[in-house]
């Protein structure tokens, strides 16, 4: 894939303080975002956090009642050809008809553009080049998943909305799709990615937007949201009733080391390497032999669940 040239610095997508209401429900609630070239971002939320909305938005689908959305410094309503000529949509299961084949369906959507990808290229890369020839309703729910990823790149796109896109696909198909993935950024193509797989976001995404009742609740590098705040957990095996007042006095402010049971120890804070060299510095100082050393990290998934809350939307 060649890269498509922005010629600007401006960024691909940028919503600012977008507004948009069905009746009584604020769907999306003042919500801002900005996104580059060669950046992969993640719109994380529960359902019916907005995500869609705003995804709908930004290629046009619908207009906002306040705020502004621009896609190439473009207003995706107002100059849809123009914006829809240059980015992937992908699809759930819509836009197909049932009895043509996969195949002939990338080579259509391709023949609309003026300097397509290689249909074929893209079947191979996609797994699909012996579902070329089967219609589209005779396709498994993991292929009908892959032709729509292929149908939203084959026209080079700069900027690609991806829903979901490794919903239902099995570990195989998933890392083909995260590789596809990671070459378009490699590429310079922009992605919105909207998922509910925590460690699919952690993989792929630059940056994580999480949203929450239509506004942002958090976001930054994956790495940047599990420590932020993250209290974590460093536990270790060692001969029980260790008077720990050596150990609380090596370790920085606001570690307390504690014996969460006979022989089992915990400190908790934010572990860093340091903070592993000065309990293991301790233990050797003590002339114990520290065992089942262990390190726990936040993980995505509970600062997520931290922020939305626990229980199941509707
Ligand atoms: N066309 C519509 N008419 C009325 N209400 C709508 C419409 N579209 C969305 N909503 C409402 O707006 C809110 C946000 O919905 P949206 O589909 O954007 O959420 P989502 O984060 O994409 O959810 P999910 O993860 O379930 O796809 C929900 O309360 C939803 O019911």
């Amino acid at each position: 894939m060649s890269s498509p040239a922005s010629g600007t610095a401006q960024p691909v997508l940028r919503l600012d303080g977008v507004v948009k209401s069905f009746g009584d429900v604020t769907a999306v609630d003042g919500l801002s975002l900005s996104l580059d070239r060669g950046q992969v971002l993640a719109l994380l939320g529960p359902n019916g956090a907005g995500k869609t909305t705003t995804v709908e938005m930004c290629e046009g689908f619908t207009a906002p009642d306040r705020g502004t959305v621009r896609v190439f410094g473009l207003d995706p309503v107002a100059d849809s050809g123009q914006v829809r000529a240059r980015i992937g949509v992908m699809l759930q299961g819509g836009g197909a008809y049932p009895g043509s084949k996969a195949g002939e369906m990338l080579r259509l959507v391709a023949s609309y553009s003026a300097d397509p990808l290689d249909p074929d290229w893209l079947l191979r890369t996609l797994g699909l080049t012996d579902a070329a020839r089967t219609p589209y309703r005779r396709l498994s729910g993991g292929q009908q998943q892959r032709l729509a990823l292929a149908c939203a790149l084959v026209s080079r796109p700069e900027l690609v909305f991806l829903d979901e896109p490794t919903a239902g696909l099995d570990a195989q198909a998933r890392l083909m799709v995260w590789e596809l993935i990671d070459a378009l950024r490699r590429d310079g193509v922009a992605v919105l990615l909207t998922t509910h797989l925590m460690d699919e976001a952690e993989a792929l995404a630059d940056r994580l937007v999480i949203v929450d009742h239509g506004r942002i609740v958090a976001e930054g590098t994956p790495s940047e949201l599990t420590r932020h705040g993250a209290d974590g957990h460093l536990r270790f095996t060692a001969p029980e009733r260790l008077d720990l007042g050596g150990l609380h006095a090596a370790l920085p402010a606001g570690y307390t080391p504690r014996e969460v049971s006979p022989g089992s120890y915990v400190v908790e804070g934010t572990i860093e390497p340091a903070t592993l060299v000065a309990v293991t510095t301790w233990c050797a100082e003590m002339d114990v032999l520290a065992t089942e050393l262990q390190v726990d990290q936040r993980r995505l998934e509970d600062v997520f669940l931290d922020l939305t809350g626990r229980e199941v939307r509707g």
